[in-house]
């Protein structure tokens, strides 16, 4: 089996389903402002642009996130913003989105299409590593009370954010977790010599975070193959 493409960050190995996926399917439906983020972010970011979340995947977040009547959300790990878009424009207008980065300039690189897709209003920017915030938030008037949170930061601090994210979201909201599929490589015996450094040196955290949640009596979950792979967690009390 081959590294899951790192082009386009998803699991489908099979090139045609994936082009007929996003093809044929996502990118004929991606809002006109989420596609200009989308080649503002490779133009700015080369290589580095596939942190932005996959056009199929923001579009199973979107259909989720409305299914829910979901309301209050975070995100934490926004880089130029297209899964933040994505949910800001699935939201009702009087929604607030609770989105941590430490890169502003990430952030104001899709400020603009954000700002031109008029949903900006939606959007709280916290410009801070999330362990900065996030007890502040739980002391606050937050615990208990997010519909949905996002975490999409470095797989290495899953572990500690599932901790703190789980007192914030309601009881019966949902944590989506990405990447927690990681290129594949979870499935994998040994290194392969296609796979980049910084996909074998993350790897073992991601494993770990997977075999966590798939025994934590706090949540039920579903791990998806959508995209680099998507966990996700319904707080149960
Ligand atoms: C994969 S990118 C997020 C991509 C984004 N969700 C999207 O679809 O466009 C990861 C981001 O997490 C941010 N990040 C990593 N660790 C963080 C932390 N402890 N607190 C806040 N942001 C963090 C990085 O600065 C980076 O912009």
């Amino acid at each position: 089996m081959a590294v899951s493409s790192l082009k386009h960050k998803s699991l489908i190995v099979h090139r045609p389903i994936l082009e007929y996926i996003l093809e044929k399917n996502a990118y004929p439906n991606e809002h006109k402002q989420l596609k200009e983020l989308r080649e503002a972010t490779a133009e700015k970011y080369g290589k580095k642009s596939i942190m932005n979340v996959p056009a199929d995947e923001a579009q199973f977040l979107s259909v989720l996130l409305k299914v829910m009547n979901a309301k209050k959300t975070m995100e934490i790990g926004v880089f130029t913003g297209y899964s933040l878009l994505a949910t800001a424009l699935a939201l009702p207008d009087d929604s607030q989105i609770t989105a941590i980065d430490l890169d502003k300039e990430a952030y104001e690189t899709g400020l603009p299409f954000i700002k031109k897709a008029g949903v900006e209003h939606k959007i709280n920017f916290v410009h801070s590593d999330a362990f900065l915030v996030l007890n502040d938030l739980i002391n606050g008037e937050d615990e208990g009370t997010l519909d949905f949170i996002f975490v999409d930061a470095q797989k290495k601090d899953y572990m500690k954010l599932h901790e703190q994210v789980l007192k914030l979201v309601k009881v019966g909201g949902i944590i989506a977790y990405d990447n927690t599929l990681w290129f594949g490589s979870v499935a994998y015996e040994e290194e392969k010599d296609e796979m980049p450094e910084f996909v074998w040196g993350t790897r073992e955290y991601v494993i770990q975070f997977n075999s966590f949640l798939a025994a934590d009596p706090r949540i039920e979950l579903s791990l998806l193959s959508i995209g680099d792979g998507v966990t996700l967690c319904r707080r149960l009390h």
